[in-house]
């Protein structure tokens, strides 16, 4: 959610005057909200954000609760505290890190998969700190933690919270303002489509679920001195679930929202408990109310602007040039190869030994009916599908059974057939993500320079498809056509060796169809890439092929230019209703 500068310091003004204009007790509680609303802000990060839910948030909390804890029974000082402390946070971070690498690297969809995964672990690690009473004091806890040394639980050490609170956040903030954030948004909005531009997105998920690790593990140190014991509750699902409601129920878009729940239901929780035996039916319908009826949160309330942020820099400079698997040499010769390629799915045999090769740049049209397995051919080649049978090699490199960022790695690039975009991004916030592709490195993904990355085929492109300079459109709501375009632009920006283009003309109007004819001939005459394009409109396959492909029943049926396809029998019998 977008607060203004101002608001954001009046708020942490009140934060700080808190213990001032209250009682010193009332402003302990409030530190207990404010860690939960820390550990809140990371599950924001990965479900509001990346559009993958944790359900056991409480794990890495606990873990750095109990590890904090046994520092400061250590009596270590703080030389030693510091280091103790950074542990507490470094050790649900890569546990969280690990975790989100090894189940999303197998699974690449963020469903119920990931989120049942963290539940059980959360789970298991309630069951842990129960048994392994040595360490952690089992059921009764991890007792007699002291304060942190020479601060007072109850006057001071609000302020410590307060003060870690508004580092984390701000840390939070950049990281989401960051090409990293606005990452996080293309895998909620199209995780595929991330995945064809070379984004192992795995990883971004995995980072950002260990970065939630990091900062629950952070608030669970502070939490150990805080209350001065740690139970198994602390690292439980009932904490974990608890989390998620006052993520939800605060906004799980921003990072107010989260902790501003995370208060709310805390004291509303406080003020009801003892008043009011059916205080947690009534936390349960606010959250049902919440979810559905405000899915961006009470913070959502104040503002629509939820996906509005950072990037725009004003100063622009060129962008790198894309880093691809393969060397200068092996870029300026194309060599593709299907040999024998066969693809089922159960009974159905989609590709059927087909075999052809491309060793020449330029326009490359695949033809054929419906069902004659074009896209399925385009799909083996990036991994989509699964390879069957036979060999499948670009520029030497075997791409049997690849996964689409390696086959972007390798300089291929796609469009499909029905426009495949960022609706919830704008114009340019898409386009930003085309040219990071295959350029971006690690430490860029958290630095704002990316955002002013332009190239010389982006301003052209801007003059042929004026539309792309309304740049703060929101991609969802532009026509058919438009995204057509767009989504030809962002593959192109990636400036691929391999361009695949799945029906780029489809949905387009005349006029479009065109402009989209026009632009094609115009970057493969400048890129010197190798184009393949499936096409059903014969008067864009005259227009546009160097040379042309037919397919028909998963195989090659004829190749050759277009003034040979018309003349070739085969293709006039399958054409005209027939069989070959
Ligand atoms: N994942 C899949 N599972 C089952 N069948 C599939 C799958 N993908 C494709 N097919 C089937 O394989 C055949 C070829 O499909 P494909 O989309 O490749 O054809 P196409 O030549 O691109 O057709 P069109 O021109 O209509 O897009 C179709 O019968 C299709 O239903």
């Amino acid at each position: 959610m977008a607060f203004s500068r101002a608001a954001k310091l009046t708020l942490a003004a009140l934060l700080l005057a808190f213990p001032l204009l209250s009682d010193s007790f009332t402003a302990y509680q409030l530190g207990l909200y404010l860690l939960y609303g820390m550990v809140a802000q990371g599950i924001a990060l990965c479900w509001g954000r990346a559009g993958f839910l944790p359900l056991g948030q409480a794990l890495f909390f606990g873990i750095g609760a109990y590890l904090s804890g046994a520092a400061l029974k250590a009596d270590l000082g703080w030389a030693l505290l510091i280091p103790a402390f950074a542990v507490a946070c470094l050790v649900p971070a890569l546990l969280a890190g690990l975790v989100g690498a090894l189940v999303f690297n197998r699974q690449t969809g963020s469903g119920p998969y990931f989120s049942l995964i963290t539940l059980a672990l959360s789970m298991l690690g309630f069951q842990l700190a129960n048994s392994l009473s040595g360490i952690t004091g089992g059921f009764n806890g991890m007792t007699a933690i002291p304060g942190l040394p020479g601060i007072d639980t109850y006057e001071t050490l609000y302020f410590v919270i307060v003060g870690v609170l508004v580092v984390s956040t701000l840390v939070l903030a950049h990281v989401m303002r960051a090409p990293f954030g606005q990452l996080l948004i293309a895998i909620r909005e199209n995780e595929e489509r991330l995945q064809f531009f070379g984004f192992r997105t795995s990883m971004l998920k995995a980072a950002a679920f260990g970065i939630s690790g990091g900062i629950a593990g952070l608030a669970g140190a502070l939490y150990a001195p805080h209350q001065g014991i740690v139970t198994p509750q602390a690292v439980g699902f009932v904490l974990s679930a608890e989390l998620l409601i006052w993520t939800a129920v605060g906004g799980r878009f921003g990072l107010i929202g989260p902790v501003a729940g995370a208060v709310l239901i805390g004291f509303m929780a406080a003020g009801l408990r003892d008043s009011f035996r059916y205080w947690e039916v009534a936390v349960a319908l606010v959250f049902i109310l919440v979810v559905l009826k405000m899915p961006g949160g009470i913070s959502g309330l104040f503002s629509a602007a939820l996906s509005r942020f950072g990037g725009g820099s004003s100063t622009r400079h060129e962008a790198p040039t894309p880093q691809l698997l393969a060397s200068k040499d092996q870029r300026a010769a194309p060599d593709l190869r299907f040999d024998t390629v066969g693809v089922s799915m159960g009974p159905v045999r989609i590709l059927n030994g087909l075999s052809f090769s491309i060793s020449r740049t330029g326009i490359h049209c695949i033809i054929g009916p419906n069902g004659a397995g074009k896209t399925s051919a385009l799909n083996v080649l990036t991994g989509r599908l699964p390879l069957g049978a036979g060999e499948i090699s670009w520029r030497g490199v075997s791409l049997g059974n690849t996964r689409p960022f390696i086959a972007a790695r390798n300089g291929i690039g796609r469009k499909f057939q029905v426009p495949s975009i960022f609706p919830e991004l704008s114009v340019r916030q898409n386009i930003e993500i085309a040219l990071w592709a295959n350029r971006i490195g690690t430490t860029e993904m958290f630095s704002m320079r990316p955002y002013g990355w332009t190239t010389q085929m982006l301003g052209e492109l801007k003059i042929r498809f004026p539309f792309l300079m309304q740049s703060d459109k929101m991609a969802g709501s532009l026509s058919v056509g438009q995204r057509q375009m767009l989504d030809f632009s962002m593959t192109v920006l990636a400036e691929p060796d391999l361009v695949l283009l799945d029906e780029p003309c489809a949905g387009l109007s005349a006029d479009e169809t065109r402009q989209m004819i026009e632009a094609i001939a115009a970057i493969a005459g400048e890129t010197k890439a190798t184009f393949i394009i499936i096409e059903h409109d014969m008067q864009v396959v005259e227009r546009l092929s160097d040379h042309v492909l037919v397919m028909h029943q998963g195989a090659l049926l004829a190749n050759g230019t277009m003034t040979e396809i018309r003349a070739n029998a085969d293709v006039a019998r399958v054409y005209s209703g027939g069989s070959k």
